[in-house]
């Protein structure tokens, strides 16, 4: 092996005979830029607070003629215990191998045997060494992780809302956060659904581990296993590598499958088979592997009705709906549009370095009256341009961009939608057409339109009706 023109690592080694600790010495900092020699084991506490050593090389006896190897394990027991992260190389005698492994299960990293050829302990030495720098960075990723989570956390303090309706909604994450139940999250685009998820993860257990997020959406029909499962280099022709899965790293955190509507009905089936045996493999691999993850699943699409019509399989609807939380569309809670407004301004004027100082009575009326089919997203963007764009202190109606989407009051209205050939927009107009011809008498209009009460009660809300 060739010696490192750089030397770095600092290794400590502690050993009762002075012999072998000048030997190991001589050799060893020739490759390290750090040696220290210990031969009484209760020094080892200081020693590690006062320096931070990569690899620890450590007999297992200390006491003469003891061979028990009992004080090598309480020694590294300590060192663990004072560093989860420390890397630890057990020095033991020929036929002590038997102890060795066990010191292993221990949380040992490796051991070497005496005498030791110098190559192969140098060998051992790097490799231990890269292991340490592996399980720094991972204990860097996760202090990053929880500070993020920390910081996201403080989006809970930002969902904001007094009304009734969304009060209930924070009652339910209370109450469902410290569980490890399933969770679905129903409500119009731009309700909030993600931060529910975001803030039922900060408030529960697994609060310290991770959040991942798959927008199902977006997952192609193709990348659908490769992207949630994993797949082994070589399992397809993309496959240039090994790669874990949204399932795999969500290991021990919460999994957020959002717009859980989107999937289709073979990868429902996929995605159920995964859930009920709580295992996974990766493509190309038979290897399966345990998963512990919460689960938490959104979309704005009427799954009920889906189950109905055989687009939405039920024995994955009643998988995933353990507790069920449904966000009330903006329109709903007209009480909360000041209170969301007011924050976004503030929250823009920061960002944009302006310094609008109010909304006008008359522009906050105008907004109780806006639909608001893209709902809090839809408010957020309005102050967002409103901010950028005004040369006012104060915000009036004329500062904002309201258009009557969604609520067409004529007939060429109507003929304009129904032009554009959006569905949406067509059930809208015949919805309304079709109550006003029964004056509003739901069970009617219900039946003529060949739906039940609930769906029909449903797609009012849905469409602020
Ligand atoms: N109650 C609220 N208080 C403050 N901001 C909110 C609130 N609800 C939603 N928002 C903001 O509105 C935007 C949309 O929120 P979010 O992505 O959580 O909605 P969603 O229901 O998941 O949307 P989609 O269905 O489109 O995925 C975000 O920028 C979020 O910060």
């Amino acid at each position: 092996m060739t010696e490192k023109n750089t030397k770095s690592g600092k290794i400590l080694i502690v050993d009762d005979n002075e012999d072998l600790l000048k030997a190991a010495k001589i050799f060893l900092k020739r490759h390290f830029a750090l040696v220290d020699l210990e031969k009484n084991p209760e020094a080892i506490p200081s020693l590690i607070n006062n320096e931070n050593y990569d690899v620890i090389l450590l007999d297992m006896n200390f006491t003469k003629d003891v061979s028990s190897g009992k004080e090598g394990y309480y020694w590294l027991e300590q060192i663990l215990e004072m560093d989860p992260s420390a890397v630890v190389v057990l020095i033991t005698a020929y036929g002590d191998v038997q102890m060795a492994v066990k010191a292993i299960k221990a949380g040992a990293t490796d051991f070497v045997l005496k005498p030791w050829e110098n190559e192969k302990l140098l060998a051992t030495l790097y490799s231990a060494m890269r292991l340490r720098e592996s399980k720094l960075e991972i204990e860097d990723l996760r202090s990053k992780q929880k500070e993020i989570n920390l910081q996201i956390n403080n989006k809970y303090d930002n969902i904001i809302g007094q009304s009734p309706a969304i009060r209930k909604t924070f009652e339910t994450i209370d109450r469902v956060a410290v569980t490890d139940a399933n969770v679905l999250i129903l409500g119009e685009n731009g309700t909030g659904k993600e931060m529910v998820a975001r803030a039922i993860h900060n408030n529960s257990p697994r609060r310290d581990k991770v959040f991942v997020n798959v927008d199902l959406g977006s997952v192609s029909e193709t990348l659908f296993e490769s992207e949630l499962f994993g797949h082994k280099k070589g399992a397809f022709t993309d496959a240039k590598e090994d790669r874990a899965g949204r399932f795999e790293i969500a290991n021990g955190g919460t999994l957020f499958l959002d717009e859980i509507g989107n999937l289709s009905m073979p990868l429902q089936a996929k995605l159920l088979a995964v859930l009920q045996n709580r295992k996974v493999s990766r493509v190309g691999s038979n290897k399966e592997i345990n998963i512990d993850i919460r689960l938490l699943c959104a979309t704005n699409m009427p799954l009920y009705d889906m189950v109905k019509e055989n687009k939405f399989r039920q024995d994955l609807l009643y998988r995933i709906n353990t507790i069920e939380i449904e966000l009330p569309s903006l329109r709903n809670r007209l009480e909360d549009i000041p209170l969301l407004a007011n924050h976004f301004l503030d929250h823009y004027n920061k960002k944009y370095s302006k310094s609008v100082s109010k909304i006008s009575e008359g522009a906050l009326s105008r907004m109780q009256k806006h639909h608001w089919p893209g709902n809090v997203r839809e408010l957020q963007h309005s102050l967002e341009r409103a901010v950028i764009m005004s040369n006012s202190q104060v915000l009036q109606p004329e500062d904002f961009n309201f258009t009557n989407q969604g609520q067409p009051s004529n007939n060429d209205a109507e003929n304009v939608m129904l032009d554009q050939f959006k569905l949406e927009e067509v059930e809208k107009i015949l919805i309304r057409k079709v109550l006003k011809k029964y004056n509003g008498n739901i069970t009617q209009a219900a039946s003529e339109l060949g739906l039940t009460r609930s769906s029909l009660y449903r797609r009012l809300e849905k469409y602020g009706l």
